[in-house]
């Protein structure tokens, strides 16, 4: 029924421009799957192996499909997964590289759900899985790893927490990045847009939030419900030296923790990822101590979905949230692994994109399927309303 005829592999290209891996793959009975893998800019230390597309696929197509094709069942997702990681023979992808890896794998599901006639999110999320939809975190101002000459902070994120469906969600953070967008032309800031379609604007950190605060109270009142606001600080990459480096100075680990839990209170901040070091678990936990009831501290960087690291955070009482993407672990069993092990000690999920997308809608899906808290997927640009779009379909039961 869902067993695997065939699986082929092609280069095509992402939002930077760049290449990356796209899989198709077939099964006896004629369903098909087809999914792309994504690519980091302000990648972990951590993250599973991203290889140049052409090495990965001449290596997953001399490692994997032979062990896929005429042998797995697309619909045993396990077996897939479990399948890849013996051909790769690696603990993080190095061999055929986790964007092979993830784009089979998301393929497979997507070939499995076709052939037993199921919407990816159902066939994923299984008979007894949530209703309850994602909150949209909208990338609206973006600098760091993301735009030359913009912000320290790689990202101000819209929050609308109190919308009453999706599609309103997603209409609301679309109608802040067009309201940020005015309050530049008032002032006459010339901004461009980042690798996800945030505005990218020369000014200071202390101005992008004013300005976002103000843009996201104006739309609040427009719409009628709460619209809050977070951060992406992915503060790795500002990491230098033992300080964290800002355009204006530096600030020490101590000095990090208590500026991050004072913005927490002035803009009562809803989410705040990767405030900190990807390696410093005490730290993360100090600031989860002294905020984590306020707001979700999240670790990206800190967990990159991988299931030892979360548990060594969640020993450590660091973060009370993680941020899901599959291309960071390389397959779907993994991300669900990771997924249920934050569930399973109350921490919440955050599906994500990358700053380097395609048109593919895996993460709607996703996000739909494991009751995710929030997804963060941008707010405007064709690769981000892929999946916003796929989210509004899902919740309209038209896919
Ligand atoms: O840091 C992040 O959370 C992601 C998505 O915004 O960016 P990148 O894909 O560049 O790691
Ligand atoms: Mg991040």
């Amino acid at each position: 029924m869902t067993r695997i005829s065939s699986v082929s592999l092609r280069r095509v290209l992402d939002s930077r421009g760049n290449a990356t891996v796209e899989a198709d793959v077939l099964t006896d009975s004629g369903g098909f799957g087809r999914a792309a893998a994504p690519s980091g800019a302000s990648t972990g230390e951590y993250e599973a192996i991203e290889l140049p597309a052409q090495e990965a696929i001449a290596n997953a197509r001399e490692h994997a499909v032979p062990r896929l094709v005429d042998t797995v069942y697309a619909g045993d997702q396990r077996a897939v997964d479990n399948a890849l990681r013996a051909a790769d023979g690696t603990d993080n992808f190095s061999e055929i590289g986790a964007n092979s890896a993830v784009a089979i794998s998301m393929a497979a599901a997507k070939a499995g759900a076709d052939t037993l006639g199921a919407p990816l999110y159902q066939h994923l999320g299984g008979a007894f899985r949530g209703d309850n939809f994602p909150i949209p975190l909208g990338n609206v101002v973006g600098g760091g790893e993301h735009a030359k000459d913009a912000t320290d902070i790689q990202e101000f994120l819209s929050a609308p927490v109190g919308a009453p469906s999706v599609e309103e969600a997603v209409f609301a953070n679309a109608a802040v990045h067009a309201a940020i967008g005015d309050i530049f032309d008032e002032r006459e800031i010339g901004a461009g847009k980042g690798d996800e379609g945030a505005w990218a604007p020369p000014i200071d950190d202390e101005e992008a939030f004013e300005i976002v605060d103000e843009a996201v109270s104006q739309v609040a009142d427009e719409v009628g419900f709460e619209i809050k606001f977070g951060l992406d600080m992915a503060a790795a990459e500002m990491y230098e030296d033992g300080a964290y480096q800002y355009s204006d100075g530096e600030k020490s680990t101590d000095e990090q923790i208590e500026y991050v839990a004072d913005l927490v209170e002035e803009y009562d901040l809803a989410y705040v990822e990767d405030p900190l070091d990807e390696n410093d678990y005490e730290a993360f936990a100090e600031l989860t101590e002294q905020v984590g009831d306020q707001t979700l501290i999240c670790g990206d960087d800190l967990f990159v979905t991988n299931v030892s690291r979360l548990q060594d955070g969640i020993d450590a009482g660091a973060a009370n949230s993680i941020l899901i993407k599959p291309n960071q672990i390389g397959s779907l069993s993994d991300t669900f692994d990771a997924i249920e092990l934050a569930v399973k000690h109350g921490y919440k999920t955050i599906i994500s994109h990358r700053s380097g997308e395609t048109e593919d809608t895996t993460i709607a899906h996703l996000a739909v399927a494991t009751d995710a808290d929030y997804i963060k997927t941008g707010t405007v640009a064709g690769e981000r309303t892929a999946k916003l779009n796929e989210l509004i379909r899902i919740a309209d039961d038209a896919v």
